[in-house]
């Protein structure tokens, strides 16, 4: 994964296992036959699937197995919690033959899972995190409310390491590789599904799921805010003050609404100049919604900063310090960005 964890022989393979088991066989599988019965509804009202229990399941054992040396400690989304109730048994099952069945189906590992197996590795992503040592930190699928619609979800991880971000990948299976359509989100033509991944201080790069030599990213050069075009949540925004925040600089374009942190890959490659993320009041910012893509959109050559205009902290813990919106794009346009953000704020005041 980086230098210390045994070179690009070992990068190459957790790369192949990465789009193998989490992207193609769990949720490529399972996003096109999903059924309301494989859909469960958290505490916090938000939806839950089997593939985000499989990914985040996976994800755990095969870093566990690759990496032995490191100590594990791993910062995700999802735990065991609703699935160890006596309504979640059928679920909890469904979850446990479809992570065996993807082991089974690849050589890479010779191994069968227990429900009480699955619901271990689940709480395995327990850890608070914080400024010192090493954390994984997972998002297994982000953006579950598209992946549920057929449309854009990521699996996202990063690395954290002495509370700053060194790892980021994304996998993106429903994304076109470049060129996005502004207005849809898709394209004709393109190669749709890439992994994007990032080291620090080592540039971004995309490769196509099925398998590509990886190529570099560059976020795009535009400098005139006129001829720019922003990202936002497709159902968490603060739609009034994004479209205040866009009239200020004098963005003509609408804005291409996305799920998930396909929106932080789509700015990486270029596909778009601004992502503006603002949520409602109060909504405290995860971890996981933010450290791989923030990586990949920072090496690509991006700036990702708070609406004061200060680095993300990841060091604090589950959740981001700040509640008051993300801006993610590059170093000409985010200084009137933030300024016009900042104009936005007061005026809603
Ligand atoms: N109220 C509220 N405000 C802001 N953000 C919220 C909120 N509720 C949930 N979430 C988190 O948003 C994650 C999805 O982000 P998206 O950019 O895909 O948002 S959206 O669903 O398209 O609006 C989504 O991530 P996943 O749970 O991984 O899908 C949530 O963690
Ligand atoms: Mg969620
Ligand atoms: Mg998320
Ligand atoms: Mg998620």
């Amino acid at each position: 994964m980086n230098e210390r964890d045994g070179g690009e022989g070992q990068r190459k393979r957790m790369r192949a296992i990465w789009s193998k088991y989490f992207v193609k066989h769990v949720e490529g599988r399972v996003q096109q036959g999903i059924l309301q019965s494989d859909i469960q509804s958290k505490a916090d009202r938000t939806p839950v699937t089997v593939a985000d229990y499989g990914s985040q399941v996976l994800i755990s054992l095969v870093l566990k197995k690759e990496l032995p040396s490191h100590s594990f400690s791993m910062v995700a989304e999802e735990d065991s919690e609703d699935l160890r109730k006596d309504d979640a048994q059928q679920i909890l099952e469904h979850i446990t033959s479809l992570v065996n069945e993807t082991i089974a189906n690849d050589d890479s590992y010779n191994m069968s899972l227990s429900k009480e197996d699955v619901l271990a590795a689940l709480d395995g992503g327990k850890s608070e995190g914080g400024p010192s040592g090493r954390h994984w930190i997972l998002d297994p699928i982000d953006g579950t409310k598209g992946f549920i619609r057929g449309d854009q979800y990521a699996v996202a991880l990063g690395l954290l390491d002495e509370g700053k971000v060194v790892l980021g990948v994304l996998g993106c299976p429903n994304l076109p590789s470049k060129s996005t359509n502004k207005h849809n989100g898709s394209s004709s033509g393109d190669q749709v599904g890439s992994l994007y991944f990032a080291t620090i201080g080592c540039g971004a790069k995309v490769q196509a799921l099925e398998g590509s030599e990886p190529q570099k990213i560059t976020i795009c050069s535009v400098n005139n805010p006129v001829d720019a075009s922003f990202f936002e949540s497709l159902e968490h925004s603060k739609r009034d003050l994004t479209s205040s925040i866009a009239e200020k600089l004098g963005v003509q374009a609408p804005p291409v609404r996305m799920d998930s942190q396909a929106k932080y890959a789509a700015l990486a490659q270029g596909d778009g100049a601004i992502y503006l993320r603002f949520s409602g009041k109060g909504y405290k910012e995860r971890v996981w919604d933010h450290a791989a893509g923030s990586i990949i959109v920072t090496e690509a050559g991006g700036m990702v900063k708070d609406a004061s205009g200060n680095d993300l902290d990841f060091s604090k813990g589950r959740y981001l310090d700040r509640d008051r919106g993300i801006i993610a794009t590059n170093r000409y346009l985010m200084p009137m960005v933030l300024k016009a953000v900042q104009e936005a704020i007061d005026e809603e005041q």
